[in-house]
């Protein structure tokens, strides 16, 4: 085989791989600004068109895995848990583990990430937000795990005013705190340290739809017996259910 057939036959498998377009990102200046904001970075454009075009396809279907909770001045809003994406939308675990896509993201946070065990139904999950007053109050993404853990949210459909709003340096005693809120679009990205950002997603309003899709990484997969049950309590109630967490976590 010639050289310049095998160099377009690399070039073909590089432009197949879902994750590609991280190549074209200024990751040097995206780190700096990541590590300048407290392990938080906000990106209105991340995702190609086509991928969350294909994400976008999966919605009707997966509106029927969706489970809804209200927890009284804390959340309104469904979610879809990782074991029905495994089944309803392979494409996006396929994002969730692709290695030059976790590549990346270790390039950014500087620590060597790891996906979340299969027992965990929160490591990828779907949030719709389709009815009026559908929010999540002010919280932190807690890691369960020995280690750190990152959020990655992504934006599939935004037809809504609500909003991601955000406070950085919240646990720094020695700076102002510094808060701003975004719409988190389709192709938008937010990525940042779970225990370092207090964060919201603001009520929305009559007639809009929001969905957002997650993705969590860590540094240690290991949790305590009773981090576990603290998690999947947390997960049964605020997420997916107790069907969907305590089946699975027989395995
Ligand atoms: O809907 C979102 O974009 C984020 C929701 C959130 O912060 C959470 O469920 O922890
Ligand atoms: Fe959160």
């Amino acid at each position: 085989m010639s050289r310049a057939s095998v160099e377009e036959m690399i070039a073909d498998a590089d432009a197949a791989d879902e994750a590609a377009f991280v190549d074209d990102l200024d990751t040097p200046v995206l780190k700096q600004r990541f590590e300048a904001d407290n392990e938080f970075i906000f990106l209105d454009e991340f995702l190609p068109v086509e991928t969350t075009t294909r994400f976008q396809a999966r919605i009707p279907e997966l509106a029927e895995a969706v489970h809804r909770n209200y927890i009284p001045r804390h959340k309104k809003g469904g979610s879809v848990s990782r074991y029905a994406l495994d089944e309803l939308a392979p494409e996006i675990p396929a994002l969730y583990r692709n290695p030059r896509f976790i590549a990346w993201l270790e390039r950014m946070t500087g620590e060597t990430l790891q996906v979340c065990p299969e027992s965990d139904p929160h490591a990828y999950a779907l949030y719709f937000y389709t009815e009026p007053g559908d929010h999540i109050g002010w919280h932190f993404d807690t890691s369960y795990y020995a280690g750190k853990r990152y959020t990655l949210l992504l934006g599939v459909v935004d037809e809504s005013s609500a909003q991601l709003e955000f406070e950085l340096f919240k646990n720094d005693e020695n700076r102002e705190t510094v808060g701003d809120a975004r719409n988190l679009r389709p192709g938008a990205m937010c990525l940042f340290n779970g225990d370092e950002v207090w964060h919201r997603i603001t009520p929305l309003g009559d007639n809009e739809r929001r969905i957002s899709l997650t993705f969590e990484y860590v540094t240690d997969t290991h949790m305590s017996g009773w981090q576990r049950f603290v998690s999947n309590m947390k997960d049964s109630i605020a997420y997916f259910g107790f069907k969907q967490v305590f089946k699975r976590d027989q395995r």
